[in-house]
């Protein structure tokens, strides 16, 4: 049975005069998930992260964690979540350190030796150097280290990766999976297709600041795609057990998709007349490329 949703959205929407940032954006994320959240400049990731932080008001509907609605319940909502904003600022002389120790004493717990843990020992920064002269991406992994050693229930990161290099990319990932481990349900929002994928138990792909696409990735990880050249015309259809999908007749060839068990379909192929066979994956890029690539014809009255 699927876990009970921790947070929910019902026709969240946020508008700006008459132009919607984010328009009806009704979903759940469940308990220990990592729910991506994915789509161009502008689609709406950010306004979603402020919703569900309390930092917007919104427009219409409503977004709730833990059942404590996000707007007039933020407090609460706050204590539950830790948040890495897409846009960091941090100035003045304090260390690394003393940043580290600042930010966990509003939590009044003992996160401070674990945020130190990972900041020294997976982000390998140097804690008494003056935050003034940390690079970005630097910046980026105190506030990772920070987040990550919240005791909190959701974590919420937008774009975590940005400023990274690619070993830490990869540090990042693993600390997300430690922390679904853990029981945490985490929202990612991020550019980068592969990392999602990676990760991700779950991805939103939203378009104008509207939700168009919910994908469960560990169904897509059990997706097959089949090009079959028949040998004369095609089978007007496929056996139902096998659970294909034609996604694209090509002529004689047949583009399908196929979620079931591997033994059926090869034995089904020794009886039908082929020329050639073709089967492969199908990642992310593709999916997100349906809304969002070259072909796809935008419709701006979707914009208000
Ligand atoms: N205060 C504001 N006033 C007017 N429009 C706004 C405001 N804040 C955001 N928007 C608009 O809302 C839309 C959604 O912005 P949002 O920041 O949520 O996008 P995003 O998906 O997070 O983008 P990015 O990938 O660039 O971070 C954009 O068109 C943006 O210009």
């Amino acid at each position: 049975m699927d876990a009970p949703a921790l947070i929910a959205t019902e026709n969240l929407s946020k508008a700006y005069g008459g132009f919607f940032a984010l328009r009806d954006l009704s979903l759940n994320v469940r308990q220990g998930e990592v729910f991506g959240l994915l789509g161009p400049n502008g689609s709406g990731k950010t306004t979603t992260i402020r919703l569900l932080l309390g930092l917007l008001r919104p427009s219409e509907g409503r977004a709730t964690v833990v059942g404590f609605d996000c707007w007039r319940q933020s407090l609460q909502v706050r204590r539950l979540v830790s948040y890495l904003p897409g846009e960091l600022r941090m100035t003045g002389s304090m260390s690394g350190l003393g940043v580290l120790k600042y930010l966990s004493g509003l939590r009044e717990d003992e996160s401070l030796d674990r945020a130190v843990a990972i900041a020294e020992q997976v982000m390998k920064l140097n804690l008494r150097r003056s935050v003034r002269k940390y690079s970005t991406g630097m910046k980026q992994k105190l506030a990772l280290a920070q987040a990550f050693a919240d005791p909190v229930d959701i974590l919420i990161l937008d774009e975590p990766t940005s400023a990274l290099d690619p070993s830490a990319r990869a540090d990042v990932l693993t600390l997300i999976r430690e922390a679904r481990g853990q029981g945490q349900t985490v929202i990612f929002s991020g550019h980068v297709l592969s990392e999602i994928e990676a990760v991700c138990d779950r991805v939103a792909i939203l378009r104008l600041g509207r939700l168009v696409h919910v994908e469960d990735m560990h169904a897509r990880r059990r997706l097959r795609m089949l090009l079959i050249r028949f040998a004369g015309d095609p089978p007007a259809t496929f056996p139902e057990e096998l659970e294909l999908t034609v996604r694209e007749p090509q002529g004689a060839a047949v583009l399908l998709e196929h979620r079931g068990p591997l033994g059926p379909l090869l034995r089904w192929l020794a009886t039908v007349d082929v020329e050639d066979v073709a089967i492969g994956t199908e990642d992310l890029h593709s999916l997100y490329n349906q809304y969002h690539g070259p072909d796809v014809v935008v419709n701006e009255d979707a914009l208000s």
